[in-house]
This record gives C-alpha cells, sequence and structure tokens, in this order.
C-alpha cells in the first residue's frame, strides 16, 4: 500500500494531543485515519513543534501535515490545501469578568502558539496587544490560570473545550473571522505540486463527508 505521513503538533486538543499512553489522538487523527483508509494508504504520524511543520513539510520529512491548521493565502504560497474540512473562527478567552470587549486588552499579555494564525493577527492588526509566544497553547493556558498571561487567543472550537474545563476563565468580545488570518477553514497541507496526492485527498474528503463517516469523527470529538 501507498505510505503516507502525517504530521501534527500534539498540543491542540480536540484537534491534536498526546493520550497518557503517548499516543497522538484527536480529530485530525482519526480523519486522517478515515482518509487512509478511504485512499487504501498505510498511515504514520509524527508529533513535531507547530511552526516547524510546513518547513519540514516543505523538506520532505513528511508527506502531508493535519494540525488544525488555517488555509490562509500567505501559507498557500508555500504548500497546497486540500478542500476546507472543518470550519473556524477564533477568539480571546481571560479570567471571567476581567474584560468585556476586545478593545481592553491594549497593553496586555495575550498568549499565542509560535507560528499560528493569531500570532500573525495580532502581531500585524492589533500591535497593541502584547503577544506573548508560547511553544504550546497548553503551556498558554497554564500561565493565564497562574497569573503570568491576561488573556489567551485561539480557534473557537479549541477555546470552548477550555472554557468547558475551566469555569472561572470565559470568552473576550465577538468571534474574529478576519478571513486573511481565519475563517476559511481548516485545510490538509500537501508539498506544493504534489497533485496526485492533494486530488487522492480530496476525494477521500468529499467520500466521508458523503458516508457519515466525517459526522461521525465530528460528533465524537464536538460532542454537542
Ligand atoms: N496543532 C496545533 N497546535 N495547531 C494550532 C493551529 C492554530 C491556527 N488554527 C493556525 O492555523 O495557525
Amino acid at each position: 500500500a501507498e505510505k503516507i505521513r502525517f504530521a501534527s503538533s500534539a498540543t491542540y486538543p480536540p484537534f491534536e494531543s498526546l493520550d497518557h499512553n503517548n499516543q497522538i489522538v484527536g480529530f485530525d487523527i482519526d480523519l486522517a485515519k478515515a482518509l487512509c483508509q478511504q485512499m487504501k494508504a498505510e498511515c504514520t504520524f509524527t508529533n513535531n513543534a507547530f511552526d516547524s511543520l510546513i518547513p519540514s513539510l516543505k523538506f520532505r520529512r513528511y508527506d502531508a501535515v493535519i494540525s488544525g491548521m488555517d488555509i490562509t493565502a500567505e501559507r498557500s504560497q508555500q504548500v497546497d490545501f486540500t478542500q476546507p474540512y472543518y470550519a473556524n473562527s477564533a477568539i480571546v478567552i481571560a479570567h471571567k469578568g476581567a474584560f468585556t470587549d476586545f478593545s481592553q486588552l491594549k497593553g496586555k499579555r495575550v498568549g499565542v502558539e509560535n507560528g499560528t494564525t493569531h500570532q500573525k493577527y495580532l502581531l500585524e492588526k492589533h500591535p497593541e496587544v502584547i503577544a506573548v509566544a508560547y511553544d504550546s497553547y497548553q503551556n498558554a493556558i497554564l500561565d493565564l490560570k497562574n497569573g503570568r498571561l491576561n488573556g489567551v487567543f485561539g480557534d473557537s472550537a479549541v477555546v470552548n473545550q477550555w472554557l468547558k474545563a475551566n469555569d472561572d476563565l470565559s470568552a473576550v468580545g465577538e468571534h474574529i473571522t478576519d478571513s486573511d488570518y481565519f475563517g476559511t477553514g481548516l485545510g490538509i497541507a500537501v508539498r506544493k505540486g504534489n497533485a496526485p496526492l492533494l486530488n487522492q485527498m480530496n476525494k477521500a474528503l468529499a467520500a466521508l463527508k458523503a458516508n457519515g463517516q466525517w459526522q461521525q469523527i465530528n460528533q465524537k470529538w464536538f460532542p454537542e
């Protein structure tokens, strides 16, 4: 069977994280496994820092990246993306009652993961906010809890899970959907010009949406 090497940054439950046995699990992993089954391919997964995923993909250390990654125009100059497999937006969270609106974050410390659209958005669109870079969102959340940060900025689907698990935290202001950064959806990245793999994946994605498997995986990781 064809072998497809996937890479992911397992710091982002429910999209991807490490379980108690150090196995990489999550929505993206189940989706990739279902895609591989559909494509009759053999898949492997490796865990890498988020900001190294695109450079290492270009370097051929693996064949595809599935990592809760937003499809953006800028990234599309470096890699090719599948059709979106998940719709998304972004939002800041903070301690309950600390802020009611994004504008109040001026001069405040907001945690982001290195290499993410969230980091880029704050640096480019809101230089008045202090963007503090982390190697993982998990460490940013810890620092928010112990008071070293005023907020954390992440994807709404992920942030919602943090809120469910921490009732001392809440969302600040509205969801952000600036389409230069977020809002086009999450996609799987392959090397530029790898049309055979891209087409295969797009076909398999469409098949999983049509046969209900995508919905099942969605229900498993994002129960209502
Ligand atoms: N697996 C992760 N840690 N993913 C972070 C993704 C953050 C954001 N959606 C981006 O594309 O930049």
